[in-house]
C-alpha cells in the first residue's frame, strides 16, 4: 500500500506544517524523513552535514525514504533534496505524491534566517533560488498532483490536498 500521501517540495514549501495538519484531519500518523534520519543518527541534520558531508547524508536519506515508503501508511514528508536520488524518484512511482510549490518570495519569507537548514547557512536567498531552479523539474517528475502554496495559509493547502485524495 504505502503512505496515504507523500509530500515533496523545497525548504519552506510547508511539507512539515501542511503534513501535520493533513495527517491530523485524516486521522493518520505524520512522518518526516528528516526526523527519521536524525533519530537514527542521534544528531541533527546540520551536524551530519558538517561532520560527515552531504554525500553521506544523501545515503542515509535514500535508505530512510525507502524504509518509509515500504512500511508507513500515513502522511509522509520527504526532505527537500530527497528527489535528487534517481533511486528515490523511481521508488515514488505508483505512490500519491503531492508537490507543494512555492515561489522564491514566499519561500524566503518562510525559511527566514532560521538555523537548522545547513544548505541555507550562507546566502539563503541565492541558494534557495538555485535549489528551486535545479529541483523543480524533479518535483514535477515525481508528482501526481501539484498544489501552489503562495499566499495561502497552510490550512487551505491541507484542505485542497484532502479534496485531491478523495478524487
Ligand atoms: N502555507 C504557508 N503559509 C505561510 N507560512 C507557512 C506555510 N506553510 C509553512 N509555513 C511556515 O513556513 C516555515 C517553513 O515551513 P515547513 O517547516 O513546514 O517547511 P518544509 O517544507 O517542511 O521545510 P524543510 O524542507 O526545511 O523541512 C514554517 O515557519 C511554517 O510555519
Ligand atoms: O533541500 C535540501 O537539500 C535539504 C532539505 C531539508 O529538508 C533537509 O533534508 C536537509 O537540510 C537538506
Ligand atoms: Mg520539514
Amino acid at each position: 500500500m504505502g503512505p496515504a500521501c507523500v509530500l515533496v517540495g523545497v525548504m519552506g514549501a510547508g511539507k512539515t506544517t501542511v503534513g501535520e495538519l493533513l495527517a491530523a484531519e485524516l486521522g493518520v500518523e505524520f512522518r518526516d524523513t528528516d526526523v527519521d534520519i536524525e533519530t537514527a543518527a542521534g544528531r541533527p541534520i546540520s551536524d551530519i552535514f558538517v561532520q560527515d558531508g552531504e554525500a553521506h547524508f544523501r545515503d542515509l536519506e535514500r535508505a530512510a525514504v525507502a524504509a518509509a515508503l515500504s512500511s508507513f501508511d500515513g502522511v509522509l514528508a520527504l526532505g527537500g533534496g530527497a528527489v535528487l536520488a534517481e533511486e528515490t524518484r523511481a521508488a515514488l512511482a505508483g505512490h500519491t505524491v503531492v508537490f507543494l510549490s512555492v515561489e522564491l518570495a514566499d519561500a524566503v519569507k518562510r525559511v527566514g534566517l532560521g538555523t537548522g537548514r545547513p544548505l541555507l547557512a550562507i546566502n539563503p536567498r541565492a541558494t534557495l533560488k538555485h535549489l528551486m531552479d535545479q529541483r523543480r523539474p524533479l518535483y514535477l517528475e515525481v508528482a501526481t498532483h501539484t498544489v501552489a502554496t503562495d499566499g495561502r495559509p497552510a490550512e487551505d493547502v491541507a484542505a485542497e490536498i484532502r479534496t485531491l485524495l478523495k478524487g
